[in-house]
């Protein structure tokens, strides 16, 4: 465990087993279907990488990127597109891959905004839920954990863009964001 992490959270093989449940779950739910997976940049890229390697039925994948917390623990509430879709979605089934929803801002802007294109289906896969940080209601399909109230790092998450490439899910030390 490295020196910023107060604790691990989970383990690099608790994710593992879980990500192979929501790919399981979803390669039952859309049998006969062809998903694209949205995934947002780019916090969920080592959760999208690890997966549609456990989805089994024929998928695509597609990447947008949103950013609302730059260098900071807290959102600004304000979500900006920093890179669109590369396809088009119009009457496909679409799961939005986050790694984690914590006020809720960036997939509610997401989902509007994505709705509006007229796809088939929209459903929200997310590997982490932090549901006590809430700011807007909203329905989640595949969850892989729910979460305390902790800012939290590795496996895709970061702080000022840094510990995403931890093999685990860490609460990061509170003296590493907060100036005495
Ligand atoms: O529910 P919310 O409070 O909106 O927070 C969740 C979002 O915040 C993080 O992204 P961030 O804006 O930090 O971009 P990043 O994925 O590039 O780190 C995270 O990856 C989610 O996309
Ligand atoms: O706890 C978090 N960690 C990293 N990024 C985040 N974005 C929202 N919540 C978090
Ligand atoms: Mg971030």
């Amino acid at each position: 465990m490295i020196r910023d992490v107060q604790e691990i959270l989970l383990s690099k093989e608790q994710i593992q087993e879980r990500v192979k449940e929501l790919g399981e779950q979803i390669t039952k739910e859309y049998a006969g279907k062809e998903p694209m997976l949205i995934g947002v940049l780019k916090g969920s890229v080592p959760f999208m990488a690890d997966l549609i390697k456990e989805i089994s039925v024929p998928c695509t994948i597609d990447f947008m990127a949103v950013s609302s917390y730059g260098a900071s623990t807290q959102s600004s509430g304000i979500v900006r597109i920093l890179k669109d879709l590369d396809s088009n979605i119009k009457n496909k089934d679409i799961i939005i891959v986050e790694d984690i929803i914590d006020t809720g801002y960036t997939l509610k802007y997401l989902i509007e905004n994505l709705m509006s294109r007229k796809p088939a289906s929209i459903k929200v896969c997310c590997l982490l839920d932090k549901p006590d940080r809430r700011k807007v209601a909203l329905d989640i399909n595949y969850r892989g954990f729910t979460i305390p109230d902790a800012f939290v790092v590795g496996y895709g998450l970061d702080y000022a863009e840094k510990y995403r490439n931890l093999p685990y899910i860490g609460i990061l030390k509170r003296e590493v964001y907060q100036t005495p």
